[in-house]
């Protein structure tokens, strides 16, 4: 049985880059690792909650509750490929997973890492939908400017990658760093560690590889 790890952090934090670096390191410290990204885009769930961020599907929106509905059925559906997953190898990195509709919900609502937000994601996604619990939360913690700045020159470079309604309000985006930075010292559903901006990818895969 593989051990689940999620990355979490702000748009352009550099999540999938993370991702990827620790990928090829644990690979070649012999390791087998799957990454899974949520949103799971070109899947139903996904997309409505996509369009919804660019002005679609009326005023979904506009309801943090309705668009943590829509985010957790994507990640329910997906379900069965993380067990898969884990049956399969020996690390399965995530990149975003439920403490995203956490930050993100609490961060809208003007709450806190321990408001009521984030104790109904977790019922919904980890007791009513029973998803795996992850073994590691992993909070990548850049700066919300240098975040910013990287999501817009991605923005700029590719345009398949314009920024959505969160990715363009810079208040929501500090407040949801100040979220992630509570779930992270809550230890929020499960064990959370907090990655630097400076910090080598190197030293998470060893402490991933620590794991099992
Ligand atoms: N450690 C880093 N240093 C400099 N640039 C980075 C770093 N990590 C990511 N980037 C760049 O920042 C942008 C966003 O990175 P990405 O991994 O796509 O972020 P996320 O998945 O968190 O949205 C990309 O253009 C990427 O090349
Ligand atoms: C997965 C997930 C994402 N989000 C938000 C974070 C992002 O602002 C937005 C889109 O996800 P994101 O990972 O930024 O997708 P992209 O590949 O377009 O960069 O959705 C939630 O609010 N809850 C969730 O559960």
């Amino acid at each position: 049985m593989g051990r689940l790890v999620a990355i979490e952090g702000l748009d352009g934090a550099g999540k999938n880059t993370l991702t990827r670096a620790v990928t090829a390191r644990l690979e070649a410290s012999g390791r087998t690792v799957c990454a899974l990204a949520f949103p799971r885009y070109g899947t139903q769930f996904a997309d409505l909650a996509a369009e919804a961020l660019r002005g679609g599907n009326g005023d979904v929106a506009e309801s943090v509750y309705g668009m943590g509905l829509l985010f957790a059925f994507d990640r329910q559906a997906a379900a069965p490929d993380i067990r898969a997953a884990l049956a399969a190898h020996d690390v399965v990195l995530l990149d975003r997973y439920a403490a995203s509709s956490a930050a993100y919900s609490a961060a809208r609502l003007g709450e806190g890492a321990d408001g009521a937000v984030t104790a109904w994601v977790r019922e919904l996604e980890f007791g009513r939908f029973g998803l795996p619990v992850p073994d590691l939360q992993v909070y990548l913690d850049v700066p919300v400017t240098v975040a910013a700045e990287r999501a817009r020159s991605r923005e700029a470079s590719d345009a398949a990658r314009e920024r959505d309604a969160y990715e363009k309000d810079g208040d929501l985006q500090a407040r949801t760093g100040a979220v992630y930075a509570g779930l992270a010292a809550t230890e929020w559903v499960s064990p959370w560690r907090v990655h630097g901006v400076s910090d080598a990818p190197a030293l998470l895969a060893d402490a991933i590889a620590a794991l099992s």
